[in-house]
């Protein structure tokens, strides 16, 4: 028999809607590290990219151009918001497929004030003729404003106030030649070791007044796939998990208790990863297999699956690319508790189990 509705319940959930702020977006914004030597890890980007500032601001003069490139995640957004607040200018943010047309280009830089940080995130998105305009601006502090249309058309030259471009990137090889070297520093960003993500989960812990233990800061530092951002939004739903099944500590039963409630493995697969490492060695005994193979298999799109799988697969070693289609390691069939085929005698594959059947995640 079916409960009796709790109208309160209605009520308190609209009361309680209308209380809410975007959580997740103000925590963010408080845990982004404001300076240099907050900024953890990363330490030859860190002591290169201080050397760069503080010379500059000897100087008197606007630091070089910088391009920051690494996968998503790791810090490029908070690296330039450092370098605005190092240098006491205001950060100006856009991105590679805002800046369309060269006008979209010229009104940001036009309101450019001296000292100022250009931010362009996902630069190698940008399109020809606003990167080409982006060429004087970032070389000589100008650029060309083209009036009219046809033979009739002028360019009037219009100055700009020295500033410094940062653009970032998660594919520095898609940046043109010209625009690639108009940057006078380039950071590639690593994946942070665990250690250094355990700091970071500690730090975030410390600004939301979450007790955490530290082996729990490890355990979650270990399953976030080399990424602050994952560190830190683990860190979110492992609280979650402390405050309402536990008394608000986050010890390492709690955070393994917790992740396995959000279905986050011990070396950080997701349930989406584990599905395909499952279609291949399941359905494909390991591979080689293609991409789109791989996509059907699992219901999702090849390029979810090449760009938000496929990179810690392999980085895990558990997945390996070959011109005839992608092979599980090893290690993949040990992680997923599978045998690997006999593919001489032809007996089907042995399978154990153990992490609770086929269907499970
Ligand atoms: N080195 C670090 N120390 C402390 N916290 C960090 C560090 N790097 C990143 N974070 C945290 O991770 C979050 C994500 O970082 P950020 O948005 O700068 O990444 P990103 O590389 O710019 O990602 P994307 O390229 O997807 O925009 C930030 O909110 C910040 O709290």
């Amino acid at each position: 028999m079916s409960e009796p509705r709790d109208e309160s319940a209605d009520t308190s959930a609209q009361e309680l809607s209308a209380t809410l702020t975007p959580f997740d977006t103000d925590v963010e914004g408080a845990l982004r590290p404001q300076n240099l030597a907050e900024f953890i890890g990363q330490e030859t980007v860190r002591e290169q990219l201080d050397l760069v500032l503080t010379a500059a601001t000897r100087r008197g003069v606007v630091p070089d151009h910088l391009l920051f490139s690494g996968p998503p995640g790791l810090g490029k957004t908070s690296l330039a918001m450092i370098v605005a607040a190092e240098l006491g200018g205001s950060l100006r943010i856009t991105s590679g497929p805002a800046l369309e047309r060269p006008g979209d280009l010229a009104a940001m830089l036009s309101n450019l004030i001296e000292g100022d940080v250009l931010f362009i995130d996902e630069i190698h998105r940008i399109a020809r003729p606003a990167e080409e305009m982006l060429y004087l601006a970032m070389e000589d502090f100008r650029i060309d404003i083209m009036v009219g249309k046809g033979p009739g058309a002028t360019s009037i030259p219009l100055e700009i106030a020295p500033f410094t471009l940062v653009g970032a990137t998660t594919r520095s090889g898609a940046l043109t030649g010209p625009l690639r070297d108009r940057f006078g520093f380039t950071a590639h960003m690593d994946f942070y070791s665990d250690q250094d993500l355990a700091r970071i989960v500690t730090r975030a812990a410390d600004i939301l007044a979450i007790p955490v233990e530290p082996d729990a800061a490890l355990e979650v530092a270990s399953r976030s796939r080399g990424t602050p951002r994952i560190a830190n939004r683990l860190l979110r739903r492992v609280r979650d998990f402390a405050e309402v099944r536990a008394d608000g500590k986050i010890t390492v039963p709690v955070a393994q208790a917790a992740l396995a409630v959000y279905e986050v493995d011990e070396l950080g697969l997701d349930r989406l990863d584990r599905a395909v490492l499952r279609a291949l060695l399941v359905q494909h005994e390991g591979g080689p297999v293609g991409l789109s193979t791989l996509a059907v298999a699992v219901g999702e799109e090849s390029t979810t699956l090449e760009e938000v799988c496929e990179p810690f697969l392999v980085r895990a070693g558990l997945l390996a690319r070959t011109p005839r289609g992608r092979v599980a390691t090893a290690a993949a069939w040990e992680h997923m508790g599978l045998s690997r085929p006999d593919r001489g005698n032809g007996q089907p594959m042995l399978q154990v189990e153990l992490d609770g059947g086929p269907d499970s995640p």
